[in-house]
Order: C-alpha cells, then structure tokens, then sequence
C-alpha cells in the first residue's frame, strides 16, 4: 500500500482584533476576524517533524497584532493583502497565503461609546500566489424578509407532495455572498456599500416567483452594475414562515399569522459569472463552492 501527502494548509484560525484610532476625543474602532493559512514547501513537518520551514501559527498570529499596531487596518481588503504578501515574500518556503477577515459592526453612541451593531458580518478573503493574489470580498448573515410580492407554485406534485401552493407569501432568508474581484484599483468599501444595497434592493423590489429566481436576479444585478465583480456567489436559506392553521379556533387566517420556522429550511445556492470574466488560475485559489 502505498500513498503520497495531499495538499496542505496551516494557519491561526479567528484571531480576535479590535483596534482604536484616536482624533481628538473622537474615536474610532474595527472588530475584526483574522484567519491565516499558509502553504508551501511543508512536507519535512508532515512527514519527519522537522519543523526547520514551519512559520508557527503563532508568529502568523503575532504579525497580524503587529501589523495593525505599524500602520492603520485600514479596508480590510488591503490589510489582508499586506499580511499575505508579508508571508509570502518573507518566507522562500511559503509558496501561498490565505489571509481570510470577518468584520463585525458596531454604531456610534457619542465620541467614545458604541453598541454592538446587527449580526451582519463583512468579509474577505485574499489569496496572495506568487506575484499574483485574488481578492474576495463578500458579507455574511444580512437577514431580509418581505410580507408580499412572493409566490411558489407549478412545481411537480408526487405522492410525498403536501406543499400548497401559493401566490402570496412571506418570503425571508439570511444572504451570505462572496464576489471575486478582477482588474486592479477598486475602492472597495464603496464597491462593498453600492453592491449590498443592489443585493437589498433587488430582493424587495423583485417580484418573486421562487427564492431560486430571486437570487439569480440578485447575483445579475451586482454583475451587471460592478464590471469589477468578475462572479458572484450566493448562498440564501429559505426561512419558512407557515401560515398557521385557525381553522380549528373558528378562525380564518389571511396570510397574518405565520409560524416562522427555524429548521428544516430550504438552502438555496448559485452563482452568476461575468461571461468574459477573468480567468482565477489554479484551482486551489477559486472560491471554495459557496
Ligand atoms: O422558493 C422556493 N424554492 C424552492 O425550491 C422551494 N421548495 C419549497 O418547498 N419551497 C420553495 N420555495
């Protein structure tokens, strides 16, 4: 029996960061995420423990406390892009590096206070190869509903078919996307803010004949307006809210009673690729499926 080492990737995973820059008494702070993961010439640890190229997860986790003390965070794109070109270029046996930031919200209650804002999250993740890196930018948990405008009928009935169909219903998922950007110069927390409001304005304007639709429609409305945007992918959880039955109550229930239902759910996930969209290479740094 014989058998060879596979890919490989190692890094600190979630590394906790919250930074405070200071104007005047005006304050200003980031709560971020920092995942890394390098890869390279790492088979004398996997295969001898000879840890001789081994950059320990926790120099990798130094250097982001570091980095953000030597030059402001700034966009969390170009933060990531500087820690992977660090580790690539510092490094002859780190061939890749996978720099991956969560950026969790809070809103201002005067110059110094803040209370922790919605659940959504703003992230990236930038692969430094070489020379070369791709960058994608996405957001995580961004909780949408509409009460009308949402339909789902003429799909196939079988025996096991007790869905009724509808033509009004509330339709509500939790978006995550991720968008890989191509060409170079892109602002990207104005391209970040024009492309959630098209995936927020797209899902309350769009009449809505499946969640199936609906993404599609979002998805093609962000490639359309962000020629930078070179695909889109996104993953949207239908969370069912069931009209409860009052029949038993005497009561008739008029789409204004629902039970929102937390488990099952249908996960609804596609993509929309620019037709000419540049080519992301090697396999390995595409986006993982969803
Ligand atoms: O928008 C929907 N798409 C489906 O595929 C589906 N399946 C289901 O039971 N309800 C829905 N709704």
């Amino acid at each position: 029996m014989s058998y060879s080492l596979g890919p490989n990737q190692y890094g600190k995973a979630e590394v906790r960061m919250v930074t405070v820059t200071r104007s005047g008494s005006t304050h200003s702070m980031q709560d971020l995420t920092v995942s890394t993961s390098l890869r390279g010439a790492l088979e004398a640890t996997h295969l001898t423990g000879d840890n001789s190229d081994v950059v320990a997860t926790d120099t990798q986790k130094n250097t982001v406390y570091a980095f953000a003390k030597e030059e402001p965070v700034g966009e969390i794109e170009d933060f990531a892009l500087r820690l992977g070109r660090h580790f690539v270029d510092s490094f002859g046996q780190i061939t890749g590096a996978r720099v991956m930031i969560d950026s969790h919200p809070w809103d201002r209650i005067n110059g110094h206070a803040f209370s922790r804002g919605s659940s959504e999250v703003r992230t990236t993740a930038v692969t430094v190869s070489g020379d070369r890196h791709w960058v994608v930018s996405g957001l995580r948990d961004l909780v949408v509903l509409k009460t009308t405008g949402s339909e789902f009928h003429g799909f196939p009935r079988d025996k096991y078919t007790t869905l009724p169909e509808t033509t009004d219903r509330i339709l509500a998922t939790a978006v995550t996307a991720r968008w890989r950007y191509q060409g170079s110069g892109v602002s990207w927390t104005s391209s970040f803010t024009s492309i959630r409001s098209l995936l927020v304005e797209t899902f309350a304007s769009k009449h809505s004949l499946s969640l199936q639709q609906t993404l599609h429609a979002m998805g093609a409305a962000v490639v359309e307006a962000h020629p930078e945007v070179a695909e889109i992918r996104l993953s949207m959880p239908n969370k069912h809210h069931f009209v409860v039955d009052l029949s038993p109550f005497g009561l008739e229930n008029d789409n204004e009673v629902f039970y929102a239902a937390d488990r099952p759910y249908g996960l609804i996930e596609g993509s929309v690729i620019r037709d000419d969209a540049e080519d992301p290479g090697d396999a390995w740094y595409t986006l993982p499926a969803f």
